[in-house]
């Protein structure tokens, strides 16, 4: 089967976008109206490449198709790679009217689209991701841009895609380890605004651990919709769209500490979302048996229960004090009302603060 069996709009008037979601679509889809040119350029990386690329490039029949492969892993998400990209374009002659390809997964995606908002004061891409977390989160929503060693995803921009393609097989060859960072990504739409969602996750959790194909496609379908209409009702994030950082004040504050790469970008964001969901628990916003119904569904996912060895409660004072949500200095946290509804507040309750981060920087019993 190769056709595409779901389909959503990301609605932002005249940069609106369609995600296109079926089964075997890397090889067989035509790209080619949505590039803007005559020129392509596929990044990718030295991983996603062998298994991949071949099928990418033929989905832009009649197009100069250039290529360029990155280093893996999160730690080569930074200025030295992404002026690899640069390299390419320049060396291959690609015009204003160029389109980069991402295909790969959050890392290749924040790249290439960075690299896209800024060659030539910005060109189109089109997201290829390859990752769950990336079919469910990162290809969507235009937040593109790298890490600096002080803090996670400090320089970038807002650049939208052309459109995503989400070819669900190639989920197959995904590590296990990186469904379960996916799906962090995934429990998180449920816990900001999807309790139905929430309670479906509950009862699918081990179809989607093991990559069945109908489970994920409508796992990624109801995250895609979630993630499209919050970025439709506030692109820039300058409201509502900070619920999509649930857990990730905490979590960059884990990513960063560890050095980037050690820890996945979903585990930290499993952990932190524990850490949200214990937080407003202690601040009287849930109860304790919500608290624990979330906890356990991210346990459920394989999931880290407790920030890295060696972490302290200062270590995570000090990386969330430059969080992008502060604003004057203050700590803002998205924490939970009830599962299914978040809030951004500065109102972290300092003594509850401080004990939840101690709970969660205690090892594990
Ligand atoms: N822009 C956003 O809105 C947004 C949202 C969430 C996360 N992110 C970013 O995304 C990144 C995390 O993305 P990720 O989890 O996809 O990690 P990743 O890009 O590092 O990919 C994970 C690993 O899987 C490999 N891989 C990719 N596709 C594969 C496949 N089909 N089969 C086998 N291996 C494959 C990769 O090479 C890599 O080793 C972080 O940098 C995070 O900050 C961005
Ligand atoms: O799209 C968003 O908005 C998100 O917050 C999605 C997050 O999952 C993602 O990790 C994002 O990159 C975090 O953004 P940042 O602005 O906190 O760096
Ligand atoms: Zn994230």
């Amino acid at each position: 089967m190769h056709e595409i069996t779901r389909e959503l709009n990301v609605d932002l008037g005249d940069r609106s976008y369609p995600i296109l979601i079926g089964q075997g679509l890397l090889g067989t889809a035509d790209l080619t109206p949505w590039v803007v040119g005559s020129q392509v350029m596929i990044v990718t990386n030295d991983t996603v490449a062998p298994l991949y690329l071949e099928s990418a490039r033929a989905c832009f029949p009649g197009k100069q198709v250039d290529t360029v492969v990155l280093p893996d892993g999160e730690k080569f998400k930074d200025w030295q790679t992404l002026n690899l990209i640069f390299d390419a374009l320049l060396e291959k002659r690609h015009s204003r009217k160029t389109t980069l390809v991402a295909l790969g997964g959050g890392v290749v995606g924040d790249m290439a689209g960075f690299a896209a908002a800024c060659y030539q004061r910005g060109v189109a891409f089109i997201q290829v991701p390859t990752t769950l977390l990336s079919q469910v989160d990162s290809s969507v929503g235009g937040k593109t841009g790298i890490n600096h060693p002080l803090g996670k995803n400090m320089i970038g921009a807002f650049h939208q895609p052309e459109m995503v393609l989400i070819d669900t097989e190639s989920l197959q060859s995904l590590p296990a380890r990186e469904v379960s960072a996916g799906l962090a990504e995934v429990i998180k739409y449920g816990l900001i605004r999807a309790p139905d969602f929430l309670t479906w996750l509950e009862s699918s959790i081990a179809e989607l651990l093991d990559l069945d194909q109908q489970t994920l496609a409508e796992a990624i379908y109801r995250s895609c919709a979630c993630k499209a209409e919050v970025v439709a009702l506030d692109e820039r994030e300058s409201g509502l769209r900070a619920i999509l950082n649930l857990g990730h004040t905490f979590g960059h504050a884990i990513e960063t500490f560890a050095g980037y790469g050690t820890i996945l970008h979903g585990e930290a964001v499993g952990t932190g979302m524990m850490m949200a969901a214990d937080l407003s628990a202690r601040q009287g916003w849930i109860t304790e048996d919500d608290r624990d119904r979330a906890i356990r569904l991210i346990t459920g996912a394989r999931l880290p229960d407790r920030a890295p060895p060696g972490m302290t409660p200062e270590d995570f004072r000090s990386l969330m004090a430059v969080d992008k949500k502060n604003v004057d200095g203050s700590l803002r946290l998205v924490l939970l009302t009830a599962l299914g509804e978040a809030v951004i507040t500065e109102d972290a309750g300092a003594g509850h603060l401080q004990d939840t981060l101690q709970a969660y920087c205690q090892p594990a019993v």
